[in-house]
């Protein structure tokens, strides 16, 4: 159908694809919501086909619409696609397929938007079909639509968040009941929120996806998956978590998405833009400590709006169905009404800036030999290396000490060098926690 041209023919038909843990919610919303979706469009939905890999599975969805042959089903006589299978192909081949024949699409895949957006906003433009994905991240929270509509006029300067349930989950599990890595992700597989590989989870692989789709709306510039520093939980220890805790701190696995504004010596100044996912050791008393569970919660700091926090779940079949249903609703009155949503907006086309350019500060923890020097002997590889020390903290025991050293903002380059030269001197027994610090004052 010709962009903005009203569909005033029928029902919405649309094609599912995929029927797990949010496919199932989403037919159970559009089932129990009828009447309701009927009123707020302005025609009826109806779901056309549900396509499946495994047909003979247990589901509480009408058996006669599964298909496997997903392609057929969007090729057939559909308005819509939904897509919830997740991963590159063959989603990929598909949606391009429904865009391109004037398809709108609903989709709540994070991993094929972070890597393939351009190619299918293009297919989306070229047909002026829809491309909606208000799933893809933080669950059920709206945060793409706020970001790119309701701050459309103003100018984003960062986006810090919790955007990953899965590790959120597992660190929060951790951190209060001193649970095991193993037993927590296993729970958080069950409950519906992990990846169906959950290394996309403890990787950060899933959030740096978010990332990556959170800074190109924010920054009006494409930034993918392999733009974003990614550092996963998996290294995260007991021995962290003890750390962070002695210190009044919580460990978070963090997305952080920044505008770098650098003055040159002439007085222009040039910007960036720089997306990390890492976790990092937060003050039990800043407002991302107290999310727990597969909450997600998310900082948004805009020139003329100054701060704001987006909070709720950002994990499960219902809460990201949820997302799904009002995208599709969204979809459906532009096909009803006539008109399009916002179409992908990369016009800034900022560089994007590696990590090794983004100074952070460091907490590093040490079993040290309790004797005189020692302190003075570990500052002097810190200063060597241009690290600069903003608290130290020493605790002796019998024969031995820890020693706690939170720096200033140092560049990973520098800091990896230090810590290696640190964890050689002969002073230095063992390097205990080597962690990112946020959220405090630099
Ligand atoms: N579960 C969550 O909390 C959550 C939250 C936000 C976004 N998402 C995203 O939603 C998508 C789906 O996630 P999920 O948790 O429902 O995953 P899931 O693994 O429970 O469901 C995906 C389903 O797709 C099916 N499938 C695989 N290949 C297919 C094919 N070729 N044709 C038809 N079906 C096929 C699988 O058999 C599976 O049943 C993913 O992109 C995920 O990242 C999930
Ligand atoms: N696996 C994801 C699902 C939500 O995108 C998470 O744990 O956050
Ligand atoms: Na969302």
């Amino acid at each position: 159908m010709p962009e903005g041209k009203p569909n005033s023919a029928g029902p919405i038909r649309v094609a599912l694809l995929g029927c797990g843990t949010v496919g199932t919610e989403v037919v159970r919303l559009l089932t129990d919501q009828a009447a309701d979706l009927t009123a707020r469009i302005g025609a009826p939905v109806v779901l056309t086909g549900i396509a499946v890999r495994k047909p003979n599975k247990h589901r509480e969805v009408p058996a006669e619409l599964l298909t496997t042959d997903a392609a057929a089903l969007v090729a057939s006589d559909v308005d819509l696609v939904v897509e919830v299978i997740g991963g590159i192909e063959p989603a990929r081949t598909l949606l391009l397929e429904a865009l391109r024949s004037g398809k709108s699409v609903v989709t709540a895949n994070k991993a094929l938007l972070a890597e393939h957006s351009a190619e299918l906003f293009e297919a989306a433009d070229a047909s002026g079909a829809d491309l909606y994905f208000e799933a893809a991240v933080a669950g059920a929270i709206p945060l793409l639509r706020p970001l790119r509509e309701s701050l459309a006029g103003d100018r984003i300067t960062r986006v810090m968040g919790i955007v990953n349930g899965t590790t959120n989950f597992i660190l929060s599990g951790m951190d209060a009941t001193g649970a095991s890595y193993s037993e927590t992700l296993e729970e958080a597989s069950r409950l519906g929120y992990a990846e169906a590989d959950p290394t996309a989870d403890v990787d950060g692989f899933d959030a740096a996806s978010k990332a990556a789709i959170l800074a190109s709306l924010a920054f009006h510039t494409r930034v993918t998956a392999s733009d974003v520093h990614r550092e996963g939980i998996s290294a995260v220890s007991a021995s962290d978590i003890a750390a962070a805790k002695g210190l009044g701190r919580t460990v978070k696995l963090l997305a952080i998405c920044e505008r770098v504004t650098e003055t040159a010596e002439d007085g222009t100044t040039k910007e960036s833009v720089a997306a990390r996912v890492h976790p990092a050791m937060i003050p039990r008393s800043h407002p991302l400590a107290g999310v727990n569970g597969a909450f997600n919660a998310v900082f948004v700091e805009a020139d003329a709006a100054g701060e704001m926090m987006f909070y709720g779940q950002g994990a499960g079949g219902a809460p990201t169905a949820s997302a799904v249903l009002g995208d599709l609703v969204a979809v459906a009155r532009n096909r009803v009404h006539g008109g399009r949503g916002p179409r992908e907006s990369a016009y800034a086309g900022l560089p994007v800036r590696s990590i090794g350019q983004t100074p952070t500060r460091y907490h590093i923890s040490l079993d040290v030999a309790d004797r005189a020097g020692v302190l003075a002997q570990v500052a002097a590889v810190f200063a060597e290396h241009d690290v600069s020390i903003a608290a130290v903290r020493q605790e002796g025991r019998v024969d031995d000490a820890s020693l706690v050293i939170v720096t200033h903002a140092a560049s990973d380059a520098a800091l990896r060098s230090t810590v290696d030269k640190v964890g050689g001197l002969p002073v230095v027994r063992d390097v205990v926690s080597v962690m990112r610090v946020e959220g405090e004052e630099q």
